[in-house]
């Protein structure tokens, strides 16, 4: 389980996040949402002990991360990017992290078995395509074990046999009882995948609610656009939320939108 409790993260003048309280329960995906710069990455470094809360807390399995004594165990996160070594090769890597956290060697060749990374295991990391990144990046989340997952955009970059492979996996993870974290802007995905789903806007939790439940809140103005019920339901809470705005500062139709702008006023050209 994740427990947030009044979380507030400033960087300076940004406030990244601004008194958020919510927990992600046991036995269940959870998919965090919400636009650009809501601060879903903010709350995953955090509760990662990447970051520091400028007040209140964030606890893993009712522990602050800075105090587990065999973090891998208790928490394994992949949040993009490639924290490897490009002339190990993926079994190294993942041998290299399971020695300085005492796993042992047979756990590396499971999560290369889950990962469906055997066949590529000797190849070095630094040549693997984003797709067996992931993939790799997930092994690593999950040689320890944890009883709780944060992936950041878990689909990216795999291929549709992937998708449907990592689909798969969350839901084996959560129905083992794990706590499960996955942002993402892939709507689609999260509906398929998330029991909740917790949605952020410029810092706020602006909803923190069943998947289905969202999807209820479709307007049958988006519906008729073609929007699917999740978007629609997701479009209705954030719309006021969103700190980035395409075309913001651009001429459109015909009027001048400012940075900062709603949706509603980008929508009525305001
Ligand atoms: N290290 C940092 N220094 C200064 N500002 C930061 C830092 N990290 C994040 N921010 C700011 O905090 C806010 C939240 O950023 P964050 O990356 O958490 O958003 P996000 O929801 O993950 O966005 P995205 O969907 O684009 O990945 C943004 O305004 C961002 O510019």
């Amino acid at each position: 389980m994740i427990q947030i409790e009044h979380l507030t993260k400033r960087y300076g003048t940004t406030t990244a996040l601004h008194d958020v309280t919510c927990e992600v329960a046991t036995g269940t995906v959870t998919g965090l949402l919400g636009p650009n710069g809501a601060g879903k990455s903010t709350l995953m470094r955090v509760v990662l002990g990447l970051d520091h809360a400028t007040s209140g807390t964030a606890l893993v399995a009712g522990r602050r991360y800075a105090t587990l004594r065999r973090p891998l165990h208790v928490v394994g996160a992949h949040l993009g990017g490639r924290a490897v070594h490009p002339q190990r090769s993926a079994r190294q890597h993942l041998l290299a992290l399971a020695r300085s956290n005492r796993i042992p060697a047979a756990r590396v060749e499971e999560v290369l078995d889950l990962t469906g990374l055997r066949g590529v295991a000797r190849r070095r990391a630094g040549g693997f395509s984003l797709g067996m990144g992931q993939r790799l990046g997930l092994a690593a989340a999950l040689l320890g074990d944890p009883g709780t997952v944060l992936l950041d955009e878990p689909v990216n970059g795999l291929d549709t046999d992937g998708v449907r492979w990592i689909r798969r996996l969350l839901r084996r993870l959560a129905d083992d009882g794990r706590t499960v974290l996955i942002s993402s802007h892939l709507l689609s995905e999260v509906q398929l995948v998330a029991d909740r789903v917790l949605v952020l806007g410029k810092g706020r939790l602006l909803a923190d609610l069943p998947t289905a439940d969202l999807a209820a809140r479709a307007t049958p103005e988006h519906l008729a656009e073609g929007m699917s019920a999740l978007e629609s339901g997701y479009l209705s809470l954030v719309e006021d939320s969103a700190e980035y705005v395409a075309g913001a500062g651009r001429p459109a139709s015909g009027a001048t939108v400012q940075s900062g702008a709603t949706m509603q006023e980008v929508r009525h050209g305001r």
